[in-house]
This record gives C-alpha cells, sequence and structure tokens, in this order.
C-alpha cells in the first residue's frame, strides 16, 4: 500500500491493533514502501525510456491593481522536430475514475492463459523469484543540493546523496527484495488457487512477483505452516479471512493494472520523440518541471528563458538557480537564455510558468517565434486582474490564436518536486489526446498526471485555492487554533464549490487533485507562499511590506480581488473569500475579519 494507514481505517481498529501497525509502519520505512508499490505498479513508459535515461534503470518498471503594487497589464492587440501523434496510447493510469474500475480483471479470467502460465510458474518457481529480486526500485531524485557529488548519473537505489528535508530517511538500499512490506509478503501464501489463476491472466510478470512474495513469505514464516510473521517480527494485524480478502482485492488491483499499463499502443512515447522543451520563466516552478522533464531524458534540451541575464549566467555556469532554488544541483541538461527565439527555435513543447499578471505581455512578446502547433502546457495558477480571465483564455487572446493548450494543476510544491517526492498532478485540456500525451510526457516513478478534459475546473479551482491558502495563513499567524483552521479551510473549500460550479467545474474536478488536493497542500504546507502571506499579515505585517519583500510570487493576493467580481456575476456569496480580498484592500484588519466570519448567521450546512 503505498501511503500508511488512512486515519478513517485506523480509527475502526482497536487500539492495540493500531499500536502494532504503527509500528509495522514505522519498520517498514518509506523507501521500502515505495520500492514496493512501484515494482508492482510499474509504468511501462518510463521502463523503456529509463533503459536509455539511466533515469530509473531497473525499476518501473488592464486595471492594474495599483496599491498593491502592480505593474500596468498591457492589453495586446516551424518548428523542428516531430512530436508522436495525438493517439498516443495510455501508459499510466488515472486511478480516480470510476469508469476505470469498469472491469478489474477477476479471479478466473482467461483461463486457459491462467492455466498455462500455472504450469509454468509450477515448473520454474525459482527463476521468477530471482527475476523480481533483482529488480530493485529506485525513487531517488538524482537531483541534490548544489555542491553534492553528482546529479543526473545517479540513477541506482541508494547511490545518490540524499536530498535536501529528506536527510532522515533511510538509505534505500535496504529496501525490500520485492516481496513488500510485512502485510503484504506474509499474506501471501494465502493467496490460493482461483487468485493465481487470475494474476497468470494478468501475465508473466505479475506472476513473477506473486512467486517472489510467496518465496519471500515462506522465508519469513520459516518455510512452515505456522502463522505468518512480518519482517518486523510482528504477527499479522487482521483475521486470516479478512487478509486473505485484502490479498485477493489487491492483487485484483495489482492484475488491473498491470493489463490496464499492457494497453499501449506502439510508437514513440512523448518523451522519446521530444528533444527540446522550453519552458517561460525560470522560477521555482519552471524550474522544477523543467528538471523533472530533463531527469526523464538526459538527452532532451530543456531550455529556461529568463529575463535577468545575470541567473542565465548563473544557472548556466553553476548549475543552479540561485534565485530560486537554492541548493539545487539542476540536471546537467538545463540551460538557461534571455533570447526568446533561440529558446524556442525546435521545441516541441512550451512549458509557461510566469505569473498570470505578467502572462499577457510575456505570450504577446512571444507570439511571432512561438509556431502555432506547439502545445503550451500551462502550470500559472490565477485569474487575471482588469479582465478576469483565466489562463484558458489569456493565452489565446494574447497570441491571437488557437494555440494546443493543456493545464497542469494540482499539489505540487516546486521544491518537493525537485527532491523527487512523490507528487500528483492533472494535466486537463479540451483535447483529451493532448492531455494523455502531456500525461506521459510527466509521468514518472516520482509524478502521478491525472487526465481531464474540465478545463474550467482545474484552472478555478488552482486560482482559488491561492485566495484560501491565504485565508488559512491569516488563521495560523492570528493562533486561533486548529479547530479555527479546519472549519475555515472546509468554509472555503463550500466556497470554492459553489463558484466553481457555477462556472462549470465538474464535482470530481473540485474533490481532485486541483481542487481538495491542492486546497489541502497551500492551507496547510509550511512552503506554500500564499499561505506566508496570510501568516505575516495575521501576525500584523502591512501587504506593502510583505510584498516588498518577497522574491517570489503569490498569486492570491491579485486573484482575491478577481474572485470578488466573478461571484458577483455569478450571484454567489462567499464569506471567507472576500473576506481575504478586504483584508488585503486594507479595509479590515485580520482579527476584524475573523470575527466578522464567525458572526455570521448560523445557517444550515450546504
Ligand atoms: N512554486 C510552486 O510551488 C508552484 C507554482 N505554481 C504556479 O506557477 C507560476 C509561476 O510560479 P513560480 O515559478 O513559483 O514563481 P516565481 O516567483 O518563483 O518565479 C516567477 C518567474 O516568472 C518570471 N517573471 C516574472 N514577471 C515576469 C514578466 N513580466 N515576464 C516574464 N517573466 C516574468 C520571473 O522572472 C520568474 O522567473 C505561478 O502562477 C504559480 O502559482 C504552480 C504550482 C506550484
Ligand atoms: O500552487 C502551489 C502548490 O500546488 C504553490 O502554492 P504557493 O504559490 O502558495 O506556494
Amino acid at each position: 500500500m503505498p501511503w500508511p494507514l488512512s486515519t478513517a481505517a485506523a480509527a475502526n481498529i482497536s487500539p492495540l491493533h493500531f499500536q502494532q501497525h504503527h509500528q509495522q509502519q514505522q519498520q517498514v520505512c518509506w523507501h521500502q514502501q515505495q520500492q514496493h508499490h512501484r515494482q508492482r505498479l510499474r509504468c511501462s513508459s518510463v521502463s523503456r525510456q529509463s533503459s536509455a535515461a539511466g533515469h530509473c534503470s531497473s525499476c518501473c518498471a488592464a486595471q492594474p491593481a495599483a496599491s498593491q503594487g502592480f505593474p500596468p497589464l498591457v492589453r495586446p492587440g516551424s518548428r523542428a522536430g516531430q512530436r508522436p501523434s495525438r493517439s498516443v496510447s495510455l501508459r499510466v493510469v488515472a486511478l480516480e475514475r470510476d469508469e476505470d474500475y469498469e472491469q478489474p480483471p477477476e479471479a478466473g479470467v482467461l483461463p486457459d492463459v491462467a492455466r498455462r502460465l500455472e504450469a509454468d510458474r509450477s515448473s520454474s518457481p525459482t527463476g521468477s523469484r530471482k527475476a523480481a529480486a533483482s529488480n530493485p526500485i529506485s525513487l531517488t531524485n538524482p537531483i541534490i543540493r548544489a555542491g553534492g557529488s553528482s546529479s543526473s548519473s545517479s540513477s541506482t537505489a541508494g547511490s545518490s546523496s540524499p536530498t535536501p528535508g529528506s536527510s532522515s530517511a533511510p538509505s534505500s538500499s535496504s529496501s525490500s527484495n520485492g516481496a513488500g512490506p510485512a502485510g503484504l509478503s506474509a499474506a501471501a501464501p494465502s493467496a490460493t488457487a482461483p487468485a493465481a489463476a487470475a494474476a497468470a491472466a494478468a501475465g508473466a510478470a505479475m506472476q513473477q512477483q506473486q512467486a517472489a512474495a510467496s518465496a519471500a513469505a515462506a522465508e519469513l514464516a520459516g518455510a512452515s505452516s505456522g502463522p505468518a510473521v512480518s519482517p518486523a517480527g510482528l504477527s499479522p494485524l487482521y483475521p486470516p479471512a479478512e487478509r486473505s480478502q485484502i490479498q485477493e482485492s489487491w492483487d485484483a488491483l495489482m492484475r488491473w493494472s498491470k493489463t490496464f499499463s499492457k494497453r499501449s499502443g506502439s510508437g514513440l512515447s512523448p518523451i522519446e520523440a521530444a528533444d527540446k522543451v522550453v519552458v517561460f520563466g525560470g522560477g521555482s516552478f519552471g524550474t522544477a518541471m523543467g528538471s523533472s522533464l530533463a531527469l526523464k531524458k538526459p538527452q532532451l534540451d530543456v531550455v529556461l528563458l529568463l529575463r535577468d541575464p545575470y541567473l542565465c549566467k548563473d544557472i548556466n555556469s553553476s548549475h543552479c538557480n540561485t534565485k530560486y532554488l537554492p541548493g539545487f544541483t539542476l540536471p546537467r541538461n538545463v540551460r538557461a537564455t534571455t533570447d526568446a527565439a533561440e529558446a524556442i527555435a525546435g521545441a516541441q513543447y512550451a512549458v509557461h510558468a510566469v505569473p498570470v499578471q505578467h502572462s499577457r505581455a510575456f505570450l504577446t512578446g512571444v507570439r511571432e517565434v512561438l509556431p502555432k502547433d506547439v502545445p503550451i502546457i500551462c502550470v500559472s495558477k490565477g485569474l487575471e486582474v482588469g479582465s478576469g480571465c483565466m489562463m484558458s483564455e489569456v493565452i489565446p487572446s494574447a497570441l491571437g490564436r488557437r494555440q494546443p493548450a493543456v493545464f497542469l494543476s494540482g499539489p505540487s510544491f516546486a521544491k518537493e518536486v525537485m527532491q523527487g517526492r512523490p507528487t500528483g498532478v492533472v494535466a486537463a485540456s479540451k483535447d483529451a489526446a493532448l492531455a494523455r500525451e502531456i500525461q506521459e510526457l510527466f509521468a514518472s516513478p516520482c509524478m502521478r498526471v491525472n487526465t481531464s478534459t474540465d478545463v474550467t475546473g482545474v484552472e478555478i479551482c488552482g486560482a482559488l485555492k491561492n485566495v484560501l491558502a491565504i485565508a488559512a495563513g491569516i488563521v495560523e499567524g492570528l493562533d486561533l487554533g486548529h479547530n479555527a483552521l479546519a472549519a475555515l479551510i472546509a468554509q472555503g473549500c463550500a466556497e470554492i464549490r459553489w463558484l466553481s460550479q457555477k462556472v462549470g467545474a465538474k464535482p470530481a474536478t473540485i474533490s481532485g487533485l486541483s481542487g481538495l488536493g491542492d486546497i489541502m497542500l497551500t492551507c496547510y504546507g509550511d512552503l506554500s507562499r500564499n499561505r506566508a502571506v496570510g501568516v505575516r499579515l495575521g501576525r500584523g505585517e502591512k501587504l506593502h511590506d510583505i510584498l516588498a519583500s518577497s522574491t517570489q510570487v503569490a498569486e492570491g493576493v491579485a486573484t482575491a480581488g478577481v474572485v470578488v467580481g466573478l461571484a458577483r456575476k455569478y450571484r454567489v456569496s462567499l464569506p471567507v473569500l472576500t473576506a481575504v480580498a478586504q483584508v488585503l484592500d486594507s479595509n479590515l484588519e485580520p482579527a476584524e475579519a475573523v470575527a466578522a466570519v464567525m458572526n455570521l448567521p448560523q445557517i444550515e450546512e450546504r
């Protein structure tokens, strides 16, 4: 299981069992869990490209808000290389949609194949175990602190230097042998004939993993029929019947994953086909997303288009974005330039990471040199002051044409992307095939990418969560406690839902990665710049001073005012989000705003 037992699940078990489980979890380090998980959930595209890339060689397997200091908005008036066809196949699985679960491979499907593979398995049990055991997984990101010994050359488990913020993580060289964490490997002997048959239907690789799991479990249990014991030396948590059900469900999920991945087509994957990607804006997130692509393919030319020649020089000479991501060494194939024509020439994709309020002017400036068929992958989150436009409207308006575009959003702090920590985002485009292409382009063992066609939903949620994060920061800065923070975020979620639905967002988007996922990250995560603005406001600082001392953008500040206009247009009342705008506009002290919201009429929940 990729994540620890949920609180909800934990609430249903006895304290003793919970304690046992917790001890198990502590014994099975994060890296072990991940390695186990990845070995099972292998992504064939990464597997294919990683052998070439050496990245993960053996695993996966115009109205300026002058008072807020915003500059005035400017109203605006053949590429080389080959991209894969838009019919590029799905290799990475979005687990969120119900329809994906429509036909999970059940025990007993394809019985003839199952029988054949079962026969194979009984004839060679050790061979398959060896195969699984010789397949170590590395999630370790080769991007390391500047001054470290290596960067992109590190590809095997445990061989890279510690990443910032993860120094306490045990070395992955102590990883499991593929048999997985305690509960799973110990439960393997109870996998009975139907489970084995279904595993066979899913393919030989799965069968190899099961054999490995069985063998490891037998080893752990002393090859006897006695009670299975976890590697941590603890008894299993659940009663046998429950455990075998859990194992069966897990196996079915893994078979489904395997068969889903097998539906891949032929042809080059997007990352294989690409040889150059341009990133508009070399701030923290542009650099992080560019670096994650650069790591996937060392031959890929990743060019950051910047305005600051000194920063450019720094990046090219020291391989470090000293201004926005100090302490991280960038992959060697990331470079920077201030020359837009040179940066864009020959690029197959353009990642747009320029703050929303500057995007129109920026895009107008590159319109002539940007080929009209290069897809823009927009990661900027916010609403344009003056027009109220979302980026999906700003882009065609600034370029004066319909450019292929995908909107990538979700809980994804730049620093954690740089650290190679597991991250999930959603790629939304009206063009579903393009969304899948971008899904495949960015997907890696560290990055899950769901697809969506709900561009409006993904964009509005990404913009609104920044405003809510400021409110969350204010509550934190005022030291109002956990209850207050949770109540505020819940209210904010409701307000985001009310407005998002009015503008056409789908419910699945609002509760998905770009909605709830990003709300949780930004409202609770210390790395959020928007939240940091709120914290400082709550502690009594003035907005002007906060902005003057910040080197990075907090999109929620500009977006808050726009949100109120949108709410009025759609006739929705948004107490918390409106209060944020009032505080930012210096019409209300943070503490007054909280008191006013607390004293609104008591209402029925909706
Ligand atoms: N940093 C993060 O963790 C994440 C940021 N984002 C979004 O990505 C966008 C960019 O954010 P960051 O990279 O974090 O911002 P940042 O503040 O770190 O960097 C902004 C970049 O834009 C450039 N820029 C500023 N004004 C410009 C102009 N007029 N013309 C051209 N370039 C200009 C800056 O020079 C800098 O390179 C924002 O919309 C943000 O909400 C999205 C997800 C995560
Ligand atoms: O959008 C983000 C993470 O998903 C980054 O949030 P901040 O801009 O508040 O740092």
